[in-house]
């Protein structure tokens, strides 16, 4: 019988589910992290919340573990590259608790508006302060939504039942899906300058981490009220306690932060300062929800071997599994490799499946393709809600099946178009295994998509080379493989290097000051 550890607080639904399925369940919770790598080893699932950490050195530990289960959206508390590396699966439960966060973050602009914990405090001190308090109403102000995904969707709609104006950053909205939910879509600056309420609703990413900046909270509206319900790092906490003590800022809300549990911070007794702990998906509907959702679906893998709603595995029948996996990774590839270079809206996303390729089931290649692509702007993407996600997003998404065999036996082809046009890149399978990028936007180049990587499209000119690897060598970047293509002699030319250092900015600054540089860029696969 498979055994589960539930090693996080959860809905007793979830170990009611996990019996009735005929799974063993253990409910062990608050345990160290050296604790969990002792006793880890006899389980073959782990179901978790946000307070457990999945690292490296427990999955070491965990000699049985087959599937990791988060009742709940973020995994950033779950290594998923080493589970995919030991073959755990890692689920999640996107949308059990959207509206409970959404909820939260309009509770928590309420009580900015009208100072409600400080005056309570005051009251049930026998103060009767009537006359210090003074608050704001939200009607007819502007609120920015930064993020405007599942929960921000959400708090737009109740925002808008509100009668605020709504205006929304988020580089991947497109117009449709704005008009759609009613919200203007505008650029970050604007939202800055014109958002009476801020609120964030995005994962952290290298893209969001520290997007209010002191430098962006420095362009807000005076008396501005920020509102964080997503996660810590998404806003430079000593700039928002600078800005509060100014008084720039009217009011801050925090329900996440960079240190969690946040025992002590800073910002804790500023004036205009609310916080919560981590307290988003925090209600009793929200935890059935996910509770029952996250032990149905660990149960299914463990007991039958359904995939729902995993991070790293693909839902696939066992015949035509071993067929496709080598498709499936270079589907995702190229669709990582499309999100991260093609730049603004994306309407349209197009699979062309060429010789061998067109003659497989389509579906699980275009959900590793808008994986691929989705997961560079978002954590909550898998291969079963990408298709799903990529709807919401008013994307059309394309599967062009083409029998006759071209310059490759089996090719895939990632189109998308963009306010620029269409962008292109091509793979193929060497081996009928191992993918290789062709053509990277109508240049051919071929090259191994894995790791680290640096992009850099240049002029294509004698000597430019030997500067691009000293310049490497200098800042003590190691070259892995080098790929090169060009349009034509002395035209444009593209570069990808796979490295062994991360790609820094102050890397990507020195390169894109050489001469004959247009564009450098750090990828990740
Ligand atoms: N406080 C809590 O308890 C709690 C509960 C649930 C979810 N969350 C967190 O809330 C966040 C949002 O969850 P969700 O379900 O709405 O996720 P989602 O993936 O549906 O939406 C995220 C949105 O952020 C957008 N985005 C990505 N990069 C961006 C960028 N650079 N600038 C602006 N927008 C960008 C994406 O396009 C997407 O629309 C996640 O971080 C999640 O972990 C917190
Ligand atoms: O489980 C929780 O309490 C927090 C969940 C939330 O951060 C999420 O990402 O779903």
């Amino acid at each position: 019988m498979p055994k589960v550890l539930i090693s996080d607080k959860m809905d007793p639904k979830a170990a009611q589910i996990f019996r009735e399925r005929g799974v063993e369940v253990d409910e062990i919770t608050g345990k160290t992290p050296d604790e969990l790598k002792a006793m880890i080893g006899q389980y073959d699932g782990l179901a978790i919340r946000s307070s457990t950490k999945v690292t490296k050195d427990i999955l070491e530990a965990a000699t049985n573990l087959k599937v990791v289960g988060r009742a709940g959206i973020g995994v950033d508390n779950v290594d998923i590259p080493a589970a995919s590396a030991k073959g755990v699966v890692v689920m999640n439960t996107p949308f059990g608790n959207s509206i409970t966060t959404a909820e939260h973050a309009i509770a928590l602009m309420f009580a900015l508006a009208r100072d409600l914990p400080e005056a309570d405090k005051s009251t049930q001190a026998g103060k009767w302060e009537k006359n210090r308090f003074m608050g704001v109403e939200v009607t007819g102000k502007t609120l920015g939504l930064i993020g405007a995904g599942n929960i921000g969707s959400i708090v737009a709609d109740r925002a808008l039942g509100l009668k605020m104006k709504v205006v929304a950053y988020d580089p991947f909205l497109t117009e449709e899906r704005a008009i759609e939910l009613g919200v203007q879509k505008v650029t970050l600056d604007e939202l800055l300058a014109r958002a009476d309420f801020i609120t964030l609703h995005t994962p952290l990413t290298d893209q969001t981490r520290n997007i209010l900046s002191a430098e962006n909270l420095a362009k807000t509206k005076k008396g501005v009220r920020i509102i964080n319900c997503a996660r810590g790092g998404l806003i430079d906490e000593a700039a928002l306690k600078q800005g509060l003590d100014s008084g720039h800022i009217g009011g801050a809300a925090l329900d996440v932060f960079v240190t969690e549990p946040a025992k002590e911070s800073p910002l804790f007794g500023t004036p205009n300062f609310i916080s919560t702990p981590h307290l988003g998906a925090s209600t009793t509907e929200a935890q059935v929800n996910v509770a029952i959702q996250v032990a149905e679906q660990m149960a299914d893998y463990l007991v039958s071997g359904g995939v729902t709603n995993a991070l790293n595995m693909p839902s696939l029948t066992a015949e035509e599994a071993p067929k496709l996996k080598p498709y499936m990774s270079l589907a995702e590839k190229l669709g990582s490799l499309v999100g991260q270079l093609a730049h603004g809206a994306i309407d349209r996303i197009s699979i062309h499946m060429e010789g061998a390729a067109a003659e497989l089931n389509p579906k699980p290649l275009t959900s590793a393709v808008l994986k691929g692509f989705l997961g560079t702007q978002t954590d909550t993407v898998n291969m079963v809600n990408a298709p799903l996600l990529a709807r919401e997003r008013g994307m059309e998404v394309r599967e062009i099946r083409t029998e006759r065999e071209g310059d490759y036996h089996t090719l895939l082809r990632v189109s998308v178009r963009t306010a620029d046009g269409e962008r292109s890149v091509a793979g193929t399978l060497f081996g009928d295994q191992a993918a290789r990028l062709v053509e990277l936007f109508g240049i051919k180049v071929e090259a191994d998509l894995t790791g680290a990587m640096l992009y850099v499209v240049n002029e294509d000119a004698p000597g430019f080379i030997g500067r691009l690897g000293t310049t490497l060598g200098e800042a003590g970047v190691n070259i892995g493989t080098f790929h090169l293509g060009r349009r034509q002699a002395g035209g444009e030319a593209v570069l990808l290097l796979s490295v062994d250092q991360p790609v820094t900015a102050e890397l990507l600054a020195t390169v894109k000051a050489l001469p004959g540089v247009k564009t450098a860029m750090g990828l990740r696969f």
